[in-house]
C-alpha cells in the first residue's frame, strides 16, 4: 500500500475494528455470542476476559482465520470475511504460539519476511533485535521462549502494520522483557498513530499501557470504555454505620441510582457505584442513620475486572 493510500485510510476510518453482533460457534456451542465492539483508530486497546471467554476466537475471526456464524467484522474498514486478504496485508498479528522456523537465523527470517511483506522495514527490526539483545548468528531453535516472543514481535513490527493484533504478547516473558515489549513497542506504535489491540491476563501491564479496555465473558461484552473514564466513573463507597443498619435501610441503599452492587459485613457497607459518587455519598449522609465513616475508594483495573466478574456471576 502506498503512502497516499495510508493517508486516505487514516483520514476516512475512525474505527480500526468494528464487530457487530458477532457469533462464532464450535460444534454448535457459542464461543462468541452476540459480541458488538468498536475499537477507535489509534487506540491502545486491552482485550480482557477470563480463560475461555472467547478472546482468541474473536481475534481469529478478525483475521479471517475463522468464519463468523452470525454478525459482521470490519477491520480497518474491510470486511474480514470477503476482504480477508486486504485485512491480512495491513494487520500485524502475533500470538503466544508464534510461527518461527527453528533451523533459521534472524537474518534468514528477515529475508523470508521481506519477500512476503509489502512494506518491510528492516531498520525497525534491527532496532528491536538490538534492543532485546537477540543473537543474529544463532539458529532460532536454540532461543528461549522469551527470545522467540521478542523475535516474533520484532518481525511483526517490520511488516509495518496499520493495526497490530497481539494475543497475549508477553506470555512467557520475564518482567524486564515484558516492560521492554510493552512500553517501547506501545510508545513506538502509538507515536505513529497506529492501533494496537492486545489480549492479556496481566492486568497491571494492561493498565500501564492501554487507553481503552474491553472485557468479555462467555463470548459477550461486559464493558468497553476508555480506561480513565471507567476509573473515574466506577468507585467504591465504603460506609461504616454507628449502629447496625436495619435491613430496610440496606435495601434502600441497594436501590439508589448509581449503586451497582452492595456488600454488607455488620456495620460496614461497601457499595460499588457508577456515576457521581460524591453526590451519592451526600444523599446517603443525609439519611437518618448515623455514619461513623465514609470513604471513597478508587479502583485499579484488577479491582474493576474482579468486580465485573463477581457481578456477572451474581447474575446482575
Ligand atoms: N478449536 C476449538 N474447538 C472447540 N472449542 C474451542 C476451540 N477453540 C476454543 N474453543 C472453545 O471456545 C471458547 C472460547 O475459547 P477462546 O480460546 O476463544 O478463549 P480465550 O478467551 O482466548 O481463553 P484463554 O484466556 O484461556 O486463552 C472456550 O469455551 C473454548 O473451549
Amino acid at each position: 500500500m502506498g503512502a497516499m493510500n495510508q493517508l486516505e485510510t487514516k483520514s476516512t476510518i475512525s474505527a480500526a475494528i468494528e464487530l457487530q453482533n458477532l457469533e462464532v460457534k464450535y460444534g454448535g456451542r457459542p464461543a462468541v455470542n452476540g459480541l458488538s465492539l468498536t475499537v477507535p483508530a489509534g487506540a491502545i486497546f486491552g482485550f480482557l476476559g477470563p480463560n475461555g471467554a472467547g478472546k482468541t476466537t474473536t481475534i481469529k475471526t478478525m483475521l479471517g482465520l475463522r468464519k463468523p456464524d452470525g454478525g459482521s467484522v470490519r477491520v480497518l474498514g474491510y470486511d474480514a470475511v470477503s476482504q480477508s486478504l486486504e485485512v491480512r496485508g495491513r494487520v500485524g498479528y502475533m500470538s503466544e504460539v508464534n510461527s518461527l522456523y527453528d533451523s533459521l537465523t534472524i537474518p534468514q527470517h528477515c529475508a523470508f519476511c521481506r519477500s512476503v511483506s509489502k512494506q518491510w522495514n528492516q531498520g525497525m527490526v534491527d532496532r528491536y533485535v538490538s534492543l532485546f539483545g537477540l543473537p543474529t548468528n544463532r539458529k532460532v531453535g536454540k532461543f528461549s521462549r522469551g527470545m522467540k516472543s521478542q523475535l516474533a514481535l520484532s518481525l511483526v513490527l517490520g511488516s509495518n502494520p496499520d493495526l497490530l493484533i497481539l494475543d497475549e504478547p508477553t506470555a512467557g516473558l520475564d518482567p524486564v522483557a515484558r516492560h521492554q515489549v510493552l512500553n517501547q513497542l506501545v510508545a513506538e506504535i502509538a507515536a505513529q498513530g497506529k492501533t494496537i489491540f492486545f489480549s492479556s491476563h496481566i492486568l497491571s501491564e494492561v493498565e500501564a499501557v492501554a487507553d481503552w479496555v474491553g472485557i468479555i465473558r462467555d463470548g459477550k461484552l461486559i464493558v468497553c470504555d476508555e480506561l480513565d473514564h471507567l476509573k473515574q466513573t466506577q468507585k467504591v463507597l465504603k460506609l461504616t454505620y454507628v449502629e447496625l443498619p436495619p435491613a430496610a435501610e440496606v435495601t434502600t441503599l441497594r436501590g439508589l441510582p448509581g449503586v451497582m452492587s452492595l456488600e454488607q459485613e455488620g456495620r460496614s457497607v461497601r457499595l460499588l457505584t457508577h456515576g457521581n459518587v460524591e453526590s451519592l455519598s451526600q444523599t446517603i449522609q443525609a439519611r437518618p442513620h448515623a455514619l461513623r465513616d465514609v470513604d471513597i475508594v478508587d479502583l485499579d483495573l484488577e479491582d474493576l475486572f474482579l468486580t465485573y466478574m463477581k457481578e456477572e456471576s451474581n447474575g446482575r
